[in-house]
């Protein structure tokens, strides 16, 4: 059902993006691997089963004309975009009072603008072809606010926000979809910058830390059949949907542990 889709991927170049681009072009999906450098866009896609059909395209997310010339490029080598995953993101955690006021816009700007300015930019295509798929990559720390994370918590929440108001107004009217994805804890380099040893994900228990593929895969779940929401602490490989089972105890769970940061 993903054979012959093109699936455009922000933040393709490391991570979870990466590893969704892996994943599609395993079931034959066109991979759109968006992300700011070319160099580790093409590793990525170097990476891939021989034979993929996978276009790399350079744009930061924070930019409106960068954003707008990758959907142009993107409609122009293939004439539809049926997916977008949201996932470019990035995280600074400090207590409030100690972090500066730039790095809450610069948060703002990547994480929450970036998904409104691509998503504005598909949705006129996706309206002319009928459908679409439209899932975005925000957080249990959307959901929840941890200490040491208003900055990112918040960008993480406006998305939640302004996904669930765009999926009332599309899903009565049209074939759009749009869902959301709040993983917990993933071990891949986005706690590299404020966190370069670690100690974070070192604490939390293993089982309750994701892999890049399980999440890859929850996404991959959603373009085949879209949900709403989809809220990711799981138990290891077994990827138990501890929120969805038990919301009192993994909220709990979910603040202690980052309490320990
Ligand atoms: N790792 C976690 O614990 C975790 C938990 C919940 C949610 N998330 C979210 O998952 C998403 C993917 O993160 P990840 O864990 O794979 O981390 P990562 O750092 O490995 O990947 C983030 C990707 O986003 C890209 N990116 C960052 N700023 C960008 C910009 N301005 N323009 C274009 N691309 C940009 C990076 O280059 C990279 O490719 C992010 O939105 C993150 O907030 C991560």
């Amino acid at each position: 059902m993903l054979r012959d889709k093109v699936v455009l991927v922000t933040g393709a170049s490391s991570g979870i993006g990466a590893e969704l681009g892996r994943q599609l072009a395993d079931v034959g999906a066109i991979p759109v691997l968006v992300a700011r450098s070319e160099d580790k866009l093409e590793a990525v896609a170097k990476s891939m089963p021989s034979g993929s059909r996978v276009l790399t395209l350079t744009a930061d997310v924070a930019s409106t004309e960068e954003v707008q010339r990758a959907v142009e490029q993107t409609m122009a080598r293939f004439g539809k975009i049926d997916a977008l995953v949201n996932n470019a993101g990035f995280g600074l955690f400090q207590r409030v009072e100690e972090m500066p006021l730039a790095d809450y816009e610069r948060m703002m700007d990547v994480n929450y603008m970036g998904v409104v300015r691509f998503t504005k930019a598909v949705l006129p295509h996706m309206r002319q072809q009928g459908e679409g798929r439209i899932v975005t990559v925000a957080s249990i720390a959307g959901k929840l606010g941890t200490a040491k994370s208003a900055g990112y918590s918040a960008s993480k929440h406006a998305v939640i926000g302004f996904m669930s108001s765009l999926r009332q107004e599309l899903e009565q009217e049209t074939r759009i979809r749009v869902s959301v994805v709040n993983p917990g804890p993933v071990r891949t380099a986005f706690f590299d910058r404020t966190d370069p040893d670690n100690n974070y994900l070192n604490k939390v228990p293993s089982w309750y830390v994701l892999t890049a593929e399980q999440v890859a895969r929850s996404i991959v779940n959603l373009l085949y059949k879209p949900r709403a929401e989809v809220n990711l602490p799981a138990i290891g490989g077994l990827g138990v949907k501890l929120t969805q089972l038990f919301p009192g105890i993994s909220s709990a769970l979910v603040r202690k542990m980052t309490d320990k940061k």
